[in-house]
């Protein structure tokens, strides 16, 4: 058995003070004994719309992402974390069919490994376009452009990881497909609002856990981010093949940067593949196989 670690913090406009936070707890993490962290969507920051273009082509951010390497590589721990992408570099063709003049960003998720190298980028597929009464207006396309693809689960010191993102969750089509594809694990950093994640948060996670019979890390920015109208739920929590809330993170305000911590017990995922075999059970001939 392996222990992961879920963060819970929250993201500021300044990225360097973003940086030593997360920095600080990729160390902790790995003194703890987890062979990999999972930090939330938008690690590097989170600032008004007005500012997210050029916060994302700074020398900072650029600077963000090798620290988070080097870090990893120092601890010798797998890391995975949420990034503003500037588009270019790592740009598809069909990129270009998005755009509509205004410079925009990728919803990133990187995954890390406990030598510093990038191995895989995901960029979210779904992007929340909202505007609930009550809650929030938020159109994330406005400073996001949508990805384009699903990325492999990749094998880890914990097992094999399926990386998503945020409002991802609240579709269970990315989920299926990963844990298809030998997914053990499902991970999505996430900002939920907190009238959303009040009412869906645990269900959704629960549910994705269950129907997928994988574990599922939901790390979480938490509080109010200043200089913005936003309050992210916070509630980052690590959920078993069963459904049950192994660990979640401390809501005690103020809120500070911290972690949660849990055993990846493979060997009783697969007795909950086994004892109920979803997966043989499917009815492929009615529905299509994701
Ligand atoms: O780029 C950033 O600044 C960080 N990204 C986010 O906060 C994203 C897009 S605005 N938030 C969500 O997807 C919340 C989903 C949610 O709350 C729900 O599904 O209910």
């Amino acid at each position: 058995m392996v222990l992961a670690a879920v963060a819970q913090f929250r993201s500021s406009s300044i990225i360097t003070d973003n940086l030593t936070q997360a920095c600080a707890l990729i160390k902790k993490a790995a003194t703890a004994g987890a062979k990999a962290i999972f930090l939330p969507e938008a690690t590097d920051f989170i600032a008004p719309q007005a500012s997210v273009a050029q916060l994302t082509r700074s020398r900072e951010n650029q600077d963000f992402v090798n620290a988070i390497q080097q870090a990893a590589k120092q601890s010798s721990i797998f890391v995975s974390v949420g990034v503003h992408e500037p588009p270019g570099e790592h740009q598809d063709s069909r990129d270009s069919a998005q755009g509509d003049g205004r410079l925009k960003c990728y919803n990133t998720h990187l995954l890390i490994d406990d030598k510093g190298e990038v191995l895989d980028r995901y960029r979210k597929l779904h992007l929340f376009d909202v505007d609930i009464k009550g809650g929030m207006k938020i159109l994330e396309s406005d400073s996001t452009i949508k990805g384009s693809e699903l990325v492999p689960p990749r094998a880890s010191p914990i097992g094999k990881i399926g990386l998503l993102t945020c409002y991802d969750l609240r579709f269970p089509e990315p989920s299926l497909s990963l844990r298809r594809q030998g997914a053990d694990i499902l991970t999505y950093p996430s900002a939920f609002t907190v009238r959303t994640g009040a009412a869906h948060w645990e269900a959704l996670l629960r549910a994705r856990a269950i129907e997928t019979q994988s574990y599922v890390l939901a790390s979480a920015q938490v509080g109010q981010h200043e200089g913005t109208k936003r309050v992210s739920w916070g509630h980052a929590m690590i959920i078993d093949p069963w459904g049950s809330i192994v660990a979640q993170c401390s809501d005690i305000q103020p809120y500070r940067p911290t972690f949660c911590l849990a055993e990846i017990d493979l060997e009783s995922l697969e007795s909950v593949r086994k004892e109920m075999p979803l997966w043989d059970q499917r009815r492929t001939d009615i529905f299509p196989t994701l």
